[in-house]
């Protein structure tokens, strides 16, 4: 029987595509809003979750992760998921039981809009598609990463500078500028930490005007253990292209800059940020961890692919790099297509083959320098994380989601597969070519893993990772043996709801939490996390007459020419 709203007449939400103002709250009737790409839009807490299986007592922190969740109805019907609200998830995990909490990062974004009660911001990242009424507000949706940096959590984007959220209730603190060393109009979604030292290495592209201007300015940033800015370098991209994710070994860092491409005017014709060129180079950026200059930065290519995320860097006794990371054979996002796609065409879903790739790279070989994989491993997969103590060391284990096509799919129950058939989680060893896989069976895929470290071996714990049920439209989260998936999940945490695709998590000890709040409660401590107290330069500029923020400076904090 057709439900009675369904006979009422339809209230039209988009015209032509754009959202007409002031009618009711209804998400588009696309594939990013629909079946499980639905919005969850949820806020809350559950004390004690059900669980099947034992929950190893031994665990006692927080999983976090970090989804986009539209709050409303896009401006433009036909947007993307990587444009929604970053919305964090916490799974505390206790004496066996597990508790959760899910609250939206308080951006500047997501404050506008509440207050309108109404999308302000257009396209993915592009401004020129905005309301006036958001004019020189921080756009970032904080939506890809969650990470812990002394004492906060840090809400990041790669188009906007990091939110700093309480650990434990998860409200908003503000924009972090880390205390105003940290000027840059965008701020990597992937900083890495370097166990041996506590400092986070860190960088962001597309930085030299506003973030959204198609600058080819690279800053890269070292913070230390006490939160001390200790190099600040700026670099050149030969294009404004996508860097994701990068590498970090004991003296170097490695940006993978994919032929994902910027143009300013493809921009103000109200266009994507992002074209794919199928001719350019694939290029990796390596620059030395101290000490760095402008001219040291040094690009080594490959022939065209498109970069997924890195699972280990490092550097062997005879001072080469290795790099790996996932590469796909093709553009992952089919929705940024060429410059040349034929106008009225619909961008298609690629069928794409990510292999595992590592590169061997000699920081005294030139720049341009054409490089081939030197291993690759034959399989389908990303979201790559490794055991989190060996960042910047030799490691030999890695884990991630994976496709594997040859396995039984309930296609009538559950569709096309919600963001890419992940339906397995692979570990892999390099060191004898193992691999050890679990199937989520076929009505289920994962969403990216996380490493709990527990014994001292590397590898020795927990392997955490949300499970999407694509047929009941739920989520559950899995507990493995880190070094033996193919056993089966020890437990399965289940959550009475449907949460939405993720991004990045990470696990943090509940020791940690414990000792940093302690140090930012104390007397004589250091005090509260501190929110950004200045706008960024490209908003001052703005508001000084200088029209977006496009100054004639060059690279140096933030404002460059175009
Ligand atoms: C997976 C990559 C990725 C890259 C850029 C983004 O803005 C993003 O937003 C969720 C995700
Ligand atoms: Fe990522």
């Amino acid at each position: 029987m057709a439900h009675i709203h369904d006979l009422a007449p339809r209230i039209a939400h988009y015209h032509a595509g754009v959202r007409n103002q002031n009618t009711q709250l209804k998400f588009p009737n696309t594939d990013v809003f629909n079946g499980f790409n639905a919005p969850s839009r949820l806020e809350g807490e559950i004390t004690d979750l059900e669980v099947d299986g034992t929950i190893p007592p031994e665990i006692n922190g927080t999983f976090y992760r970090i989804q986009p969740d539209h709050r409303y109805p896009p401006k433009f019907e036909d947007d993307l998921q990587f444009n929604g609200d970053g919305a964090v998830t916490a799974i505390r995990i206790q004496k066996g039981h597990a508790d959760f909490k899910q609250r939206y990062v308080r951006t500047e974004r997501y404050e506008a809009e509440t207050a309108e009660r109404r999308a302000l911001f257009g396209r993915y990242r592009n401004l020129y598609t905005d309301d006036e009424l958001v004019k020189g507000v921080i756009r970032t949706a904080s939506n890809t990463n969650v990470v812990f940096w002394r004492g906060m959590l840090l809400a990041m984007k790669e188009d906007g500078p990091p939110f700093a959220l309480d650990p434990v209730t998860l409200e908003t603190v503000g924009r972090y500028d880390f205390e105003g060393q940290v000027q840059s109009p965008t701020f990597t979604a992937h900083p890495k930490f370097d166990p041996v030292t506590g400092e986070m290495v860190c960088f962001g592209y597309e930085a030299g005007g506003n973030g959204n201007d198609a600058s080819n300015d690279i800053v890269v940033y070292t913070i230390n253990a006490d939160g001390v800015k200790t190099e600040e370098c700026w670099y050149k991209s030969p294009f404004c292209g996508m860097i994701h994710d990068c590498g970090i070994s004991e003296n170097y860092l490695v940006m993978p800059l994919t032929p994902l491409k910027c143009s300013l005017d493809r921009l103000k014709r109200g266009g994507n940020h992002w074209a794919w060129d199928p001719n350019e180079d694939q290029w990796y950026g390596v620059v030395p961890r101290r000490g760095g200059k402008p001219d040291d930065i040094k690009w080594f290519r490959s022939a065209n692919a498109f970069h997924g995320h890195t699972a280990g860097c490092y550097e062997t006794a005879e001072g080469s790099i290795v790099y790996d990371l996932t590469v796909a054979d093709g553009n992952v996002f089919f929705f940024f297509p060429p410059d040349d796609m034929p106008p009225g065409s619909v961008p298609q879903r690629n069928k794409l083959k990510s292999e595992t790739c590592r590169w061997v790279l000699d920081p005294a070989a030139p720049t341009g320098t054409y490089v081939t994989p030197e291993r690759s491993w034959n399989t389908s997969g990303e979201f790559s994380r490794i055991d989190d103590r060996l960042v910047t060391k030799r490691y030999d284990h890695f884990w991630q989601c994976k496709i594997d096509p040859a396995r039984e799919y309930d296609f009538a129950s559950c569709g096309p597969p919600a963001g890419g058939l992940f339906n397995c989680l692979g570990h892999y060893k390099w060191s004898d070519q193992t691999e050890d896989v679990y199937w989520a069976g076929p009505r289920a895929t994962f969403q990216e893993p996380t490493f709990i470290p527990a014994g001292s071996g590397e590898g020795e714990g927990w392997l955490i990772a949300l499970v999407n049920q694509l047929d009941v439209l739920r989520n559950d989260i899995m507990i493995f043996d880190a070094l033996k998936l193919s056993a089966g999940p020890v437990a399965t945490v289940r959550l009475p709801f449907k949460l939405k695709l993720g991004l990045h998590g990470n696990f943090v000890d509940h020791a940690d939490i414990a000792e940093w709040q302690a140090r930012r409660r104390q007397a004589g401590g250091i005090g509260p996390v501190k929110a950004a107290e200045r706008p960024l330069p490209w908003q001052l500029a703005m508001n000084n007459g200088t029209s977006n923020g496009h100054t004639e400076h060059n690279g140096g904090n933030g404002l460059s020419s175009h």
